[in-house]
C-alpha cells in the first residue's frame, strides 16, 4: 500500500523519504514471530512487530466502537505505551469489527450524566485528539467501515488515511444532521486535511462521503478495494 505526503515532521521516527510504504503481508517464520509483541485491553488490541516498527491497533468494542470514556482511556494508554517503545515507529489504527470503524462519540456518555462525568468525558475526547495529533509516530487510519462524526475526527487526526471501498461505508463530520455543531477543533482538523471550502460545505450539510468521493476531495491518496483491509 502506498501513502501520500503530508506536511508534518520534527520526529526522528519519521522516514527520511516523505513517501512511506507499509507492508502488511503474511509474517510468518519463527524469527519474525519472536519479534511480535501483543497486548490487549477489553476494547483495544495492539500488535507490534518490532522488526518493522509497525503496530496495529484494533478497536474491538461492539457493537460500533463508540468512543466511550473507557474506550478513550484505553486508547490513550495504548498509544502512550507505543510512544514509549522505541522500536515502534508507526501505528495503524483500524477496527476488528465488520462494517464499522467507529460510530464516533458514545451518545450514552452525553445523556443524563453528572457535570463531573461530562467534564471527564470531554477531557478524554480532547486528550485522544491531542495525543494522536501530537504523536511522534507515523499514524495511519485503515478505515474498514463507517466512520461518522468522532470516528471521522479520529481518522482525520492521523497522518494518513486508507478507506475500504464499500458503498455502505461513509465518513464525515455529520454532526449537523444530528442537530449538533461540530466543535471548532473538529472543524480545524478537517480544514487541515481537505481545505476550507470542502469543509464548509461538508459541515453545513453534515455530509458523509463514500471512499471514492472522499478520495476525489483529497481526503487521502489511496483506497482499498477489499471490504476488509
Ligand atoms: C459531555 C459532552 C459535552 C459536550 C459535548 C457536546 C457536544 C459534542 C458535539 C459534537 C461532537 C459530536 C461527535 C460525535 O461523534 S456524536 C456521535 C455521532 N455518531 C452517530 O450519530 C453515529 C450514529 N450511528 C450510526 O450511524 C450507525 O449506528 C452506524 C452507521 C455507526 C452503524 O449502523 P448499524 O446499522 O450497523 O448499527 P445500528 O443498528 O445503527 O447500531 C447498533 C447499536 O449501536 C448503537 N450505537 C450506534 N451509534 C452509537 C453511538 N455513537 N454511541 C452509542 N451507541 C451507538 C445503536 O444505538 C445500536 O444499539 P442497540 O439498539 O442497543 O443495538
Amino acid at each position: 500500500m502506498g501513502f501520500g505526503t503530508v506536511s508534518r515532521g520534527g520526529s526522528s521516527r519519521w522516514p527520511d523519504q516523505r513517501l512511506c510504504t507499509v507492508e502488511m503481508g503474511p509474517p510468518c517464520h519463527t524469527s519474525c514471530l519472536s519479534r511480535r509483541k501483543s497486548s490487549s485491553s477489553p476494547k483495544i488490541k495492539v500488535d507490534l512487530d518490532s522488526s518493522t516498527g509497525i503496530a496495529v491497533m484494533k478497536f474491538q468494542s461492539p457493537p460500533v466502537n463508540s468512543l466511550s470514556l473507557d474506550f478513550l482511556t484505553e486508547f490513550c494508554i495504548s498509544l502512550e505505551k507505543l510512544e514509549m517503545d522505541r522500536s515502534c515507529r508507526g501505528v495503524v489504527v483500524t477496527s476488528a469489527l465488520p462494517k464499522i470503524f467507529s460510530a464516533g462519540l458514545d451518545i450514552m456518555e452525553m445523556y443524563g450524566k453528572s457535570p463531573e462525568r461530562c467534564g471527564e468525558f470531554w477531557k478524554a475526547v480532547q486528550e485522544m485528539w491531542l495525543k494522536l495529533y501530537g504523536s511522534n509516530m507515523v499514524t495511519i487510519a485503515a478505515i474498514n467501515g463507517s466512520s461518522p462524526a468522532g470516528g471521522c475526527l479520529m481518522a482525520l487526526t492521523c497522518d494518513y488515511r486508507i478507506m475500504a471501498e464499500n458503498p455502505r461505508y461513509g465518513i464525515g463530520l455529520n454532526e449537523t444532521q444530528l442537530g449538533i455543531v461540530a466543535p471548532f477543533w473538529f472543524k480545524d482538523t478537517m480544514v487541515n486535511t481537505v481545505g476550507h471550502r470542502t469543509t464548509e460545505l461538508a459541515l453545513e450539510l453534515g455530509l458523509l462521503y463514500s471512499a471514492p468521493d472522499a478520495l476525489r476531495l483529497a481526503w487521502w491518496t489511496s483506497w482499498c478495494r477489499r471490504t476488509r483491509c
